[in-house]
């Protein structure tokens, strides 16, 4: 199974389980992040949701590059990173907390989904970064417009795009993006976490998430995150992306 989800204490978690792919994200997994989500709207037992990955090397490498490098044309891409960004929306916009366990490498696409969560959790010495800029792309599922919304300063928040390169955990908490940085183990650093939130009334998350949502809507966020998206998919069709790609797949069937 490309996905796990275990509950307990009305902690839910997602884990994305392709280890031996740095847990990069697939169909399945995509099918499984909105298996996650309608379980959550629909249990009213949820009241943290935890995106995490298997091992210990990766939270999340990003798309497939494998499985998306037959998409070709703008309208190919925009079909499968609309369908990710739209999930990522419905991630973000979940009435409970959503905390990413970074306890690896999340880069692309997967340092996307951690800046869609409410929390990141960052585990000491693990790099994240927007690393799409060397792929000739920019972030492709709506992970520049939500940077660009979690009150890092702006020249920061702008500099870890452009950049294109993973920061290491400690600069991270430095610049705002990270919440925590951990010494432990991913359980510990979780359960410190939570310890006060769990004894508040859901209820009371809920009407928080509900101003922060309030505020989206106004600034028509999920319209910018459509945009954003057929930014990256113009991009996507050029030969530039295609040769990065196609290096990456080559260099790794030459090992
Ligand atoms: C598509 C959406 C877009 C967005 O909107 O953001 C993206 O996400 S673009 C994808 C961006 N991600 C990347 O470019 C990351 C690519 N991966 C790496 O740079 C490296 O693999 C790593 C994560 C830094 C780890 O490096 P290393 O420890 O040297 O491991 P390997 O490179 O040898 O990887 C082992 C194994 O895993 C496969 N792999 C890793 N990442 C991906 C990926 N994103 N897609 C597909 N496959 C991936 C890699 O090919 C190796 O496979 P095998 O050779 O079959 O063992």
């Amino acid at each position: 199974m490309a996905y796990l989800m275990t509950k307990e204490d009305g902690v839910l978690t997602f884990t994305i389980n392709r280890e031996d792919k740095h847990n990069a994200i697939n169909s399945e997994v995509m099918e499984g992040f909105k298996e996650v989500i309608t379980y959550v709207k629909n249990h009213d037992d949820v009241r943290f949701l935890v995106i995490t990955g298997a091992g210990e090397k990766s939270f999340c490498s990003g798309g497939d590059l494998a499985e998306f490098h037959s998409l070709h044309t703008e309208d190919e891409a925009f079909g499968m990173l609309s369908k990710m960004g739209n999930i990522l929306y419905e991630l973000a916009t979940l009435p409970v907390p959503t905390i990413a366990l970074i306890n690896g490498t999340a880069v692309g696409g997967g340092c996307e989904i951690a800046t869609a969560c409410d929390f990141r959790l960052m585990k000491r010495g693990k790099k994240a970064g927007f690393i799409q800029g060397t792929l000739a792309i920019t972030s492709g599922w709506g992970g520049g417009t939500y940077l660009f919304e979690r009150g890092l300063r702006h020249d920061r928040a702008l500099k870890m795009l452009v950049d294109a390169k993973p920061y290491d955990a400690d600069l991270l908490y430095d610049i705002g993006w990270a919440m925590r940085v951990y010494d432990g183990t991913n359980e510990e650093a979780l359960a410190e976490f939570i310890e006060h939130m769990r004894n508040i009334h859901p209820s009371v998350h809920q009407a928080y998430k509900e101003i922060e949502l309030r505020k989206w809507r106004e600034r028509n966020m999920y319209g910018r995150v459509m945009e954003e998206i057929r930014l990256c998919a113009k991009l996507w069709e050029h030969d530039a992306h295609h040769e990065a790609v196609n290096n990456f797949l080559t260099k790794k069937a030459k090992k």
